[in-house]
Parts: structure tokens; sequence; C-alpha cells
């Protein structure tokens, strides 16, 4: 600061610091005669000498008269100038010191809605996702159905009687919820309000008619996956695999199926998970979350 101060005197009377003429020989003395910024693009930096001996670094963003234009410095060779005199010397030609802030602030902690049909793959792209990604709270949804085999209460689902769901629902502490093929799903908001406060990104999982609730409520603040099988026939023989359907549950999700696929438009992204391509469909969904990360105008989701 003190060394820049000296330089723009110095420069300001049309003298050398000694600074320059200890260090290294200056290739550019200073001109008693002043140069002029002259581009007509402001992403160049052009040099022009009124006096050919004597080019000068001038900035091409400025519109400035003689009196307000930050005075010349002298700038070494970059081939063989200390990279520090070098930095101080643009500095000092420039006018200010340069800033060690970030160019681009944070990314707004986001929310990331992963949808699709059932059978589809959201809870199997969902768990890969968690052991692959860091910094991702997945909101555990509070459910009335009952527990399937490994599953885990507080890991996977809250399980709840159905009761006790409709209490939550009283004390506004869900964000949205919906009856589905008989049981009670809901989001519950605190659990994003605390995470997105400690920067983390949320990751919602919810069917269709949820993500039609969501983003009736979310907007464009947060972003929506859809996600889909190669075909049906795949989507069906993932659901008879599972083993967890009845006859008439696997028609109705079938059915269900077929009309769900047609609210891909009210989508951000769809992502194919296709038969043993898990980790594809895990890798886009990171891929989609690292250029929502990227965006200049970011999504801002208050819960
Ligand atoms: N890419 C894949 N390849 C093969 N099998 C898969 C793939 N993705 C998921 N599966 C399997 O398909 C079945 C359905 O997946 P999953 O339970 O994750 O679906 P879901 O969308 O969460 O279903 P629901 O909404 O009914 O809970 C599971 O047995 C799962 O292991």
């Amino acid at each position: 600061m003190l060394f820049r101060k000296l330089c723009t005197s110095l420069a300001r009377f049309d003298l050398n610091p000694p600074f320059f003429h200890q260090k290294f020989s200056n290739p550019f003395p200073i001109p008693t005669s002043r140069t002029s910024f002259h581009s007509q693009n402001r992403h160049n930096l052009r040099f022009r000498t009124l006096n050919p001996a004597t080019p000068r670094f001038i900035s091409s963003t400025s519109q400035m008269g003689d009196s307000r234009r930050p005075p010349a410095v002298p700038i070494p060779p970059v081939a063989t100038a200390d990279k520090l005199e070098l930095i101080r010397a643009l500095e000092a030609s420039l006018g200010s010191s340069f800033s060690s802030k970030p160019f681009s602030p944070p990314p707004n902690p986001l929310i990331i809605v992963i949808s699709g049909s059932s059978g589809v793959g959201k809870d199997a792209v969902i768990k890969r996702l968690r052991e692959v990604r860091e910094g991702i709270h997945f909101v555990v949804t509070a459910t009335s159905r009952a527990k399937r085999p490994g599953e885990v209460d507080g890991k996977d689902y809250y399980f709840v009687t159905k009761e006790e769901f409709l209490r939550m629902v009283q004390r506004d502490e869900l964000l949205e919820y919906a009856l589905v093929y008989g049981d009670y799903k809901g989001i519950p908001k605190q659990q994003i309000r605390e995470y997105m406060a400690k920067g983390f990104d949320i990751v919602l999982r919810v069917d269709i008619q949820g993500a039609a609730t969501l983003r009736r409520i979310l907007g464009n603040s947060a972003v929506f996956v859809f996600l889909v099988a190669e075909s049906e026939e795949e989507l069906v023989n993932r659901l008879i695999e599972r083993k967890t359907e009845t006859a008439e549950t696997l028609l109705v999700r079938i059915a269900t199926a077929r009309e769900e696929v047609r609210h891909i438009k009210n989508f951000d992204y769809v992502v194919v998970n296709a038969e043993g391509k898990l980790e594809s469909a895990v890798k886009l969904v990171e891929s989609i979350i690292d250029a929502e990360k990227a965006k200049v105008r970011q999504r801002s989701a208050v819960i």
C-alpha cells in the first residue's frame, strides 16, 4: 500500500521510483509526454504510445480524461521480473491492489426434487447419491405406510401411524403431503430449514402428484428431476422383480405410470435410469446439481 502510494506520487511527478532503478533496469523509462488510451474492444488491453520510445500500460476500460486517469507506472518485463514486483507494478499502474475476493459468491443451497413413477428407481438412485455425494441432505419423508423388509425408521422414512401423521398436518409441519395408494406421505419442513441454514443442498423424493404440488409451492426456486425407466416394459419387469406388489397393486401402479409420464413437461430435467445403469443415472443427477450450482442466476428457495 505504502509502496503503491510512493510509486503513484513519483509517477505523478514524472520520476522513476528508486525501487525500479535498484531492482532491474527499466525498459520503459517514465516518459515526459503522457500516453493515451485507445481501444474499441473493452476486453483488449493495449499499448498505445504517443512517443514510440515509451510504451505504457493502459487500462482499456478507462474513458477518463488525463486528470482522472491513474498515473502510469513502469511495468518490469514479465520474463525476468520478480513476481511480487510485477504484481505491485501492475497494481500501481491500475491504481488499486488486486482483490482476493471471489469473483462469484458461493452458490445458494439447492432444493432438488426427484420424482418418477413407482418402481422407476427413485430410492435406488437416492441411496447411491447418498454414498457418492457430500453436502446434501436427503429429507426423510414421513409416511403412514408399513415398513418394508430392510427399511429403517428415521433413515428410509419416518414411519408413523395415520393419527400421528394427521396431527403433523394440523400443526402445519409438512411442506406437502398426499394420500398415495391408501397411505399418507409428507415432507417435514423443519429438516429442510435446518439443513439449508447449514448450507446443505436438499434432496426431496416425491411421487408425481407430490412434485406437482411442490411446483405450485416452490415454483422455479427448486429443480425438478423426472426419473424414468428406459421403457414401460422395463418398468414392469422391475416392479415384478422387487416382489413387493400384489397383482392388484401392480396393475394400479402400471396404469398410473402410463398417465404420469405425461407430466414430464412440468419438470426441468429427465433422467433415464436404465436396467443395470444405475451408476449412469446417478452421475447424470450429479451433473445436473453441478450445472445448477454454476448458474449465473441462482435459484433461491425459502421454506
Ligand atoms: N438401474 C436399475 N437397474 C436395475 N434395477 C434397478 C435400477 N434402479 C432400480 N432398480 C430396482 O428396481 C426396483 C424399484 O426401485 P425403487 O424401489 O428404487 O423404485 P422407487 O421409484 O423408489 O419405487 P416406489 O416409488 O414404489 O417406492 C428395486 O428393486 C431396485 O433395486
